[in-house]
C-alpha cells in the first residue's frame, strides 16, 4: 500500500488537488482519509462549548486514532473512519467503511505535526497558497457550504486560523517531498503527481 500524505493550509486546495489526483485512477485502486474524520470525538460537550475549541491546533485531532486505523489497513483490513459534520462541530453516529486499497490518501492541515503518522508515509506533498488567497477561498466555502457567516469566518480567522497556521502548519513544509503552489489550478504539478503514482503501482 502507498501511503501519501497531504498537507497544506486551510483553502490551500488540498481536497481539490486530491479529487483532481484520483481522477486519473481506478476507482478501487485508490481511497481517501480526512484528517477532519479524525476531531476528537466532543459529544460530552454542548454545541456552545464545542464552537470555542482550537480547531487549528493539534491537540484538536485524535491522532492515536488515525496512526491505528493506518496501521489496520497496513495489514489489509477495513475501517470504520468517523464521519464528521461541520455543522455540529463533531462527530456523527454514522462511519465510512473504508478498505485497503494500493494507493491511500490521508489529507489534513495538522498531518505532518505528527511524527509517528509522518514517517508512515511514503510520499509527503505540500499544497501552498498565499494566506490572502486561502482566506478568500476559505470565505467563500464555509458560507456556502458549512454554514457559517463572514464575523465568525473572519473572527477566527483572527484568532486561531492565522497564528495556528504560522506555528503548527507552515513550518510543516520543510518535511514535504513536493510542494505544490496552488495560488492559481496547476494541472502540471497533478500531472506530475499522478505520473509518479503510476510509476509505483506498476
Ligand atoms: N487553485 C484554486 N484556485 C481557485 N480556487 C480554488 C483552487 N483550489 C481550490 N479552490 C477552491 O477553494 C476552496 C477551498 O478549497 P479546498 O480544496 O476545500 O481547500 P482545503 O481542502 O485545503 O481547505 C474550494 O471552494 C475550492 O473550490
Ligand atoms: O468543527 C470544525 C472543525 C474544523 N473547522 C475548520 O476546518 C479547517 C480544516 O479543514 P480544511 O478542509 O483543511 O479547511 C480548520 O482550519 C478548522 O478551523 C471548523 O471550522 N469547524
Amino acid at each position: 500500500m502507498l501511503i501519501i500524505g497531504i498537507a497544506g493550509g486551510t483553502g490551500s486546495g488540498k481536497t481539490t488537488v486530491v479529487n483532481q489526483i484520483i481522477n486519473q485512477l481506478q476507482h478501487d485502486e485508490v481511497d481517501v482519509i480526512s484528517q477532519d474524520s479524525y476531531y476528537q470525538d466532543t459529544s460530552h460537550l454542548t454545541l456552545e462549548e464545542r464552537v470555542k475549541i482550537n480547531f487549528d491546533h493539534p491537540k484538536s485531532i485524535d491522532f492515536d486514532l488515525l496512526v491505528e486505523h493506518l496501521q489496520i489497513l497496513k495489514t489489509g483490513k477495513s475501517i470504520e473512519q468517523p464521519e464528521y459534520s461541520f455543522t455540529e462541530h463533531n462527530r456523527t453516529k454514522e462511519t465510512i467503511t473504508t478498505k485497503p486499497r494500493k494507493v491511500m490518501i490521508v489529507e489534513g492541515i495538522l498531518i505532518f505535526t505528527h511524527p509517528e503518522i509522518r514517517k508512515m508515509f511514503d510520499i509527503k506533498i505540500f499544497v501552498h497558497a498565499d494566506s490572502d488567497e486561502r482566506l478568500m477561498r476559505r470565505l467563500k466555502r464555509d458560507i456556502a457550504e458549512r454554514g457559517r457567516d463572514l464575523h465568525e469566518v473572519v473572527d477566527r480567522y483572527k484568532t486561531t486560523l492565522k497564528p495556528m497556521h504560522q506555528q503548527f502548519i507552515e513550518p510543516t513544509k520543510e518535511y514535504a517531498d513536493i510542494i505544490i503552489p496552488n495560488n492559481r489550478y496547476n494541472t502540471v504539478a497533478i500531472d506530475i503527481v499522478q505520473t509518479i503514482i503510476k510509476e509505483k503501482l506498476v
